[in-house]
């Protein structure tokens, strides 16, 4: 099939690389949506963008300076988002990280909250309640204990009961789950605020004025309930206000969650995952074209176990690759192997093609050349062979000697090789001993010379014999 102009040879293990990749970010945005660590991965990503755009137009300091602030960036949202990030991956189960759109916005329990409250109030338990709309806190608030539990009456007034070490500070509540406890507020500046107010209320204001929370005060000295929302202090009357005022807030805060703006939300954050990802892969995988050359060690495979491997006319092979410069640099040693199999080799020589499917190359590289094509691979059986050793001399003796004897010890050796070379040798020789020189008899040791380099003494065998020889003076009549 030609392939479409915008993606020439566009293979279907692309297109599912470029879809898995896509569908896991996207998972990851409807996980942390609504959260700061969205907001900050957004701004990475950006700055990512704009590294590559100074990397491409060669703005040295500029792409170096953005490679620093992006790994520095992410080690910051790893420190200062870990309650967030933590409390996502505590409040979802595993199905939830791959499929299904959790609601933003769990319908906060008003009823529980109202009748906890005029509990609280009653009891005289001082209390400071946080129900945050969209922004995040982690800005504002210095986080407390980690706390995930289901919103009910009872753990709230146990909360704050006196005597839990964590009944002093604010919790959060988000949706139907109290997320935080012993929380620090932000303490308001203002100096209009009326005189019974001490810390606890000052703390609600300043938290309502840093961000959209409601929150909701429980006096311990006078019993009184008041409602702080953006810069307005409500009094509350009784438990039908609180009621409305807290209807009002959840009712926001669930519209914002309705179902035709999160599915526009999420088609958009679909489609930017996916043409990213495409972004992504492209520049990754269709890269300028780069070139390199490999020298690849050969395996051979399927070898008759009778048989041996004796030589081969290399042992290794030289490969020219092509790819992106980002995949060619990305290539690991043991992504690239020459396997050559050896099923149908026979005892002697074998000349083995080295074809495009004995190569295993990375997805995205493709081979441009091999360099040799085929090899000559000696295989035989392994046999062992008892021979006789030869003394090989060199030189002449002075004009007046001869040599009278030779003796060599051992005279025999048994050799190891393929039973083809071994038919044709009978005799292995010493490296060369020098007559020259020599006038009286004597002894040397040598070493023995094995012709082909496949052919092995037995295990344990010396590679050297003796040589006992003697000389005599020439007759006169053979002068
Ligand atoms: N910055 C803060 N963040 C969260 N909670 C705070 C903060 N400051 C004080 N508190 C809470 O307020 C309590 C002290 O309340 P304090 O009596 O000073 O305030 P108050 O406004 O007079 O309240 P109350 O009417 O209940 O006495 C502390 O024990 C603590 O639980």
């Amino acid at each position: 099939m030609d392939p479409t102009p915008f993606s020439p040879g566009l293979r279907w293990q692309d297109i599912a690389d470029i879809l898995f990749n896509s569908y896991i970010l996207f998972r990851l945005y409807v996980l942390f949506r609504g959260t700061n660590v969205i907001r900050m991965i957004i701004a990475i990503a950006m700055l990512w963008m704009t590294e590559r755009l100074a990397v491409n137009m060669g703005l040295i300091v500029t792409s170096w300076a953005m490679q620093g602030i992006i790994t520095a960036a992410a080690l910051i949202i790893i420190i200062v988002f870990r309650n967030e990030i933590a409390s996502v991956l505590q409040t979802r189960d595993f199905k939830s990280f791959f499929w299904g759109i959790p609601q933003r916005q769990v319908r906060t329990p008003v009823d529980i909250i109202v009748e906890s409250v005029y509990e609280l109030a009653r009891r005289k338990l001082g209390a400071l309640i946080v129900l945050p709309l969209k922004k995040g806190l982690e800005a504002v608030v210095q986080s407390g204990v980690v706390w995930q539990g289901k919103l009910s009456r009872e753990m709230l007034l146990s909360i704050f009961w006196h005597g839990t070490p964590v009944h002093d500070g604010a919790t959060i509540v988000q949706g139907d789950q109290i997320t935080e406890v012993a929380a620090i507020l932000p303490l308001s500046k203002r100096n209009d605020l009326p005189g019974n107010f001490g810390t606890r209320h000052r703390a609600a204001v300043g938290l309502a004025e840093q961000s959209d929370a409601l929150v909701i005060v429980v006096s311990e000295e006078r019993g009184r309930v008041t409602v702080f929302q953006e810069d307005k202090i409500i009094q509350i009357n009784d438990n039908i206000e609180l009621d409305r005022i807290l209807r009002e807030h959840a009712g926001e805060a669930a519209d914002r969650g309705g179902m035709k703006r999160q599915t526009m939300e999420l088609s958009i954050a679909a489609m930017i995952c996916l043409l990213s990802i495409t972004g992504i892969w492209f520049s990754f995988a269709r890269g300028l074209e780069t070139l390199v050359t490999l020298e690849v060690p050969v395996e051979f495979m399927n070898r008759d176990p009778k048989m041996e491997i004796f030589s081969a006319s290399a042992s290794s092979v030289s490969l020219q690759l092509s790819g992106s410069g980002s995949l060619i640099k990305s290539i690991r040693p043991d992504q690239v192997k020459v396997k050559l199999s050896l099923d149908n080799a026979v005892p002697g020589g074998n000349l083995v093609p080295i074809s495009r499917n004995t190569i295993t190359l990375p997805p995205g590289i493709q081979l441009k050349q091999v360099d040799p094509q085929a090899l000559e691979v000696n295989l035989d059986v392994p046999v062992q062979k008892t021979v006789a050793i030869q003394a090989e001399w060199s030189g002449k003796l002075p004009k007046e000697l001869i040599l009278e004897e030779a003796r060599l010890i051992p005279d025999k050796i048994t050799i190891v090789g393929g039973s083809l070379m071994l038919k044709q040798i009978e005799t292995i020789y010493t490296e060369k001993i020098p007559l020259d020189g020599i006038t009286t008899g004597g002894t040397t040791t040598v070493s023995l010379v094995l012709p082909p380099s496949s052919l092995k003494l037995e295990n344990g065998a010396k590679n050297r014999v003796e040589v006992v020889y003697k000389v005599k003076q020439r007759p006169a009549s053979s002068s």
